[in-house]
């Protein structure tokens, strides 16, 4: 069954991995500034979705007390990962999301989106509304941004590498819009957060950038 949900509020659940363990990808450009830029990413996006309107609350899954205090201070709800995995870490954001808010529709994004603009945001959101199941693929469509369910439809995640074929041929709608490239780039290597910076970095992931990224 069809569902719409106009001028619905959302529930947005990121995950954040521990900080010794994250993005180790950019290990190499970042250096010694890898576990502040991790943080620092996932405050952009967490600022960027609170700041949405169509956003009620947003639930940060983590095990690391470090993102989990400074998520928490820009007024993210943070709840604790079970240490299984992402899909796990979701389903556990999932969860508290439902108990907070059972009415509301549920969308799962990625922490690394630190260009990601509330309007941007808003516009994915109100299309989301319009499918019991429903997500975003990522700036090269392999992977996935976000992942959003209905109030009432079973919440299955695969995030994970070629995430975006498994969305697909699990039933999810594709959200194909025009212009919303900030929620669809994630930062994964350098060369990603130079293509974030040229969209607008947010203020967290600058002052970061700012001290090893040279033009
Ligand atoms: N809470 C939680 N978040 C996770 C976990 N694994 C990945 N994530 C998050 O999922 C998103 C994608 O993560 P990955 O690309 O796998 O890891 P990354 O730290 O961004 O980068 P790499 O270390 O370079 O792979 C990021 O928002 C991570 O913070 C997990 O086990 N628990
Ligand atoms: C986890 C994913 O992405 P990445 O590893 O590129 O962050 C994904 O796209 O499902």
């Amino acid at each position: 069954m069809l569902k719409v949900m106009q001028e619905a509020r959302w529930s947005i659940v990121i995950p954040v991995k521990t900080l010794i363990r994250a993005k180790t990808r950019l290990a190499g450009a970042a250096g010694t500034h890898r576990e502040d830029l991790a943080v620092a990413v996932a405050a952009d996006t967490t600022s960027a979705a609170l700041a949405c309107p169509l956003v009620a609350r947003v639930i940060v899954v983590t095990a690391d007390p470090i993102p989990a205090a400074r998520l928490a201070a820009l007024g993210a709800v943070v709840v604790q990962d079970p240490d299984k995995g992402l899909n796990t870490a979701l389903r556990a954001g999932f969860a508290h999301s439902v108990l907070l808010a059972p009415h509301d529709p549920v969308a799962a994004l990625q922490a690394d989106l630190p260009a990601l603009r509330p309007a941007e945001l808003a516009q994915v959101l109100a299309a989301a509304a319009q499918f019991d199941e429903s997500f975003v693929p990522d700036a090269t469509t392999v992977g996935t941004t976000l992942y959003a369910t209905l109030p009432g439809v079973p919440f299955h995640p695969r995030f994970g590498g070629e995430s975006r074929n498994r969305h697909l041929s699990g039933g999810a709608k594709e959200l194909a819009l025009d212009d919303i490239p900030t929620v669809r780039r994630d930062v994964d290597t350098v060369e990603d957060l130079r293509t974030a910076a040229a969209l607008g970095l947010g203020p967290h992931t600058a002052a970061v950038a700012a001290k090893f990224l040279v033009d």
